[in-house]
Order: C-alpha cells, then sequence, then structure tokens
C-alpha cells in the first residue's frame, strides 16, 4: 500500500469546546477536546450514542462553530479549509439525487464548481472505477444495491481530489457480510489514494480493522478518553480480525468504552 503518515499536521485541535443553547437549556456537546492527526492517516472516532463524534467532524468540516479552543484543519481555519475544497464528507445516508444517473451524481459537486463538461465526465470515470462501480455510470441509483450506492457516494466525496476524507458512519446501515466488503475495499482505496481518513463508528471490530489511530469518546460532554495507535500491518485482510495482535487492541478499545460509561454513572 502507498499511504503513509508523513507527519504534516492535518488537523491540529485543542481545548475544543462545544456548547449547543437550547430551548431546556445548554448541551455540552464537546469539551476540552485535544487532537492531532497527521497527513496520510487512517483516524477512527468510536464511542456511544450521542457521545459528539458526528458533532467533531462537523466543527472540523465548518458545519458547527466550537465555543471555545482552537482548531486548524490542513494549517488553516475550517472556514478556509472549506472554501479550498479540502474535504470530502460521506454520510450515513448515500444521499444521492434519485433522478440523476450515477455519474451525474458523482459530477455535481463539479458541476458546482464549474469545471469544464469534458473533466468532469473524465474525473467521474476514473472515481467510480477507482470504487469498483466500472460499467454503472448510466445508472440510476434506486438501481444499485445499498452497498453499491454508498460507493457512488465516497466516489463522488473523492472526485474534487479533497485532502480529507470525512466518513460518518458510512457503513452503519449495511448488512455486516457487506460491510466487511466494503471496509476491505476502502482500505484498498485509502492505499492507493493516500488520503487522511477520519471515520466515525460504533463498530470496534470495523475500527479496528481499519484504522491507524482510533479515537475513544466518553458520553456527554463528549471527551477523549483514549487515542490508541493501531500499529496491525497496512497490509490487512479480514482474517487478522483473529490474530492476538487484533483482539489485544479490540481490548483496549472495549476497555475504554467500558469506563467511559461507568464515569456516566
Ligand atoms: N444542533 C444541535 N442542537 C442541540 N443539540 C445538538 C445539536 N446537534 C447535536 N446535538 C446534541 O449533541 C450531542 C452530540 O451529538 P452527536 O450527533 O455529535 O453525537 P454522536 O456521537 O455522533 O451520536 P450517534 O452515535 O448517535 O450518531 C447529542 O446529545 C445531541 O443531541
Amino acid at each position: 500500500m502507498a499511504a503513509t503518515s508523513n507527519g504534516v499536521q492535518v488537523i491540529d485541535i485543542a481545548g475544543l469546546t462545544l456548547t449547543f443553547d437550547t430551548a431546556d437549556g445548554p448541551v455540552y456537546a464537546l469539551s476540552n477536546v485535544d487532537l492531532t492527526i497527521s497527513e496520510g492517516e487512517f483516524v477512527s472516532f468510536i464511542g456511544p450514542s450521542g457521545c459528539g463524534k458526528t458533532t467533531l467532524l462537523r466543527v472540523i468540516a465548518d458545519l458547527e462553530r466550537p465555543t471555545g479552543g482552537h482548531i486548524r484543519v490542513n494549517g488553516v481555519s475550517p472556514e478556509e479549509a472549506r472554501l479550498r475544497r479540502d474535504y470530502g464528507y460521506v454520510f450515513q445516508s448515500p444521499a444521492l439525487y434519485p433522478w440523476r444517473t450515477i455519474e451525474k451524481n458523482v459530477m455535481l459537486p463539479l458541476e458546482i464548481f464549474g469545471l469544464p463538461k469534458a473533466e468532469r465526465r473524465e474525473r467521474a470515470r476514473t472515481f467510480l472505477e477507482l470504487v469498483n462501480l466500472k460499467g454503472f455510470e448510466r445508472k440510476f441509483p434506486w438501481q444499485l444495491s445499498g452497498g453499491m450506492q454508498q460507493r457512488a457516494s465516497i466516489a463522488r466525496a473523492l472526485s474534487f481530489d479533497p485532502r480529507l476524507l470525512l466518513m460518518d458512519e458510512p457503513f452503519g446501515a449495511l448488512d455486516e457480510i457487506v460491510r466487511d466488503h466494503l471496509n476491505e475495499q476502502l482500505l484498498r482505496l485509502w492505499g492507493k489514494t493516500g488520503k487522511t481518513v477520519l471515520f466515525v463508528t460504533h463498530s470496534i471490530p470495523e475500527a479496528v480493522f481499519l484504522s491507524t489511530k482510533i479515537v475513544v469518546m466518553s458520553p456527554r460532554p463528549g471527551r477523549i478518553i483514549d487515542v490508541i495507535d493501531c500499529d496491525l500491518p497496512r497490509e490487512r485482510t479480514l482474517d487478522i480480525r483473529e490474530t492476538p495482535a487484533f483482539l489485544a487492541i479490540a481490548h483496549r478499545v472495549r476497555d475504554g468504552l467500558r469506563a467511559g460509561h461507568s464515569y456516566e454513572d
């Protein structure tokens, strides 16, 4: 695999806090989060429902503003990074437009960015091939399975070649076999593209299988309770899940999650 972390910092977060003001009073979503991520890493965020994983991803994407602390994305503010199109975002549901073909869905951001038609088509072809959807360009989303639709949405997020890929539980709604298959494909894609990936999940095996680093978060207010270096070989197949090294990391993640839960009790 080509992907390696070169030590260049993509995410630099210190003392980050986010409190939502609601009619029922303040909701303390994130509290004092410190985190650095280097270019080329695959980082998973895991934690109980409502612990602020999505909120943290949204702050990085400039879709939420923090109420305190410091954050740099690729060395600039999240707003500058967004305006520079530094990241692609993949949601839990594929969010494809049903009236557009798969190719035209992938070309949509490129249309918005004003790329010439020939280049749009060329890029759509390249990225659909990268996610193994060659031959499905002219199909409509409803003609594809859930896993294929999610691959199309990954191609769309990659189509403008962002440095960062933000993925919010992209495979959460899929059955386990499809999810395993997509995990292997995503790992290969990461190896080929060298992107930095930030990936939200509820699944311990998924986090350990995919990541170079796992960020374990506590229930509200979301805090980081452990950052685990996942030093398994980068070339991984699903068989690695049976190895002692894999199980040891999974055990540490589970311990972190348990400790976080008792904190709330
Ligand atoms: N716009 C908002 N206004 C008020 N509260 C919000 C808002 N967005 C999120 N929250 C609250 O902030 C907390 C963190 O939410 P968030 O969606 O980031 O959690 P999560 O870890 O991603 O959860 P899940 O795993 O269920 O997706 C939750 O309590 C949620 O209800």
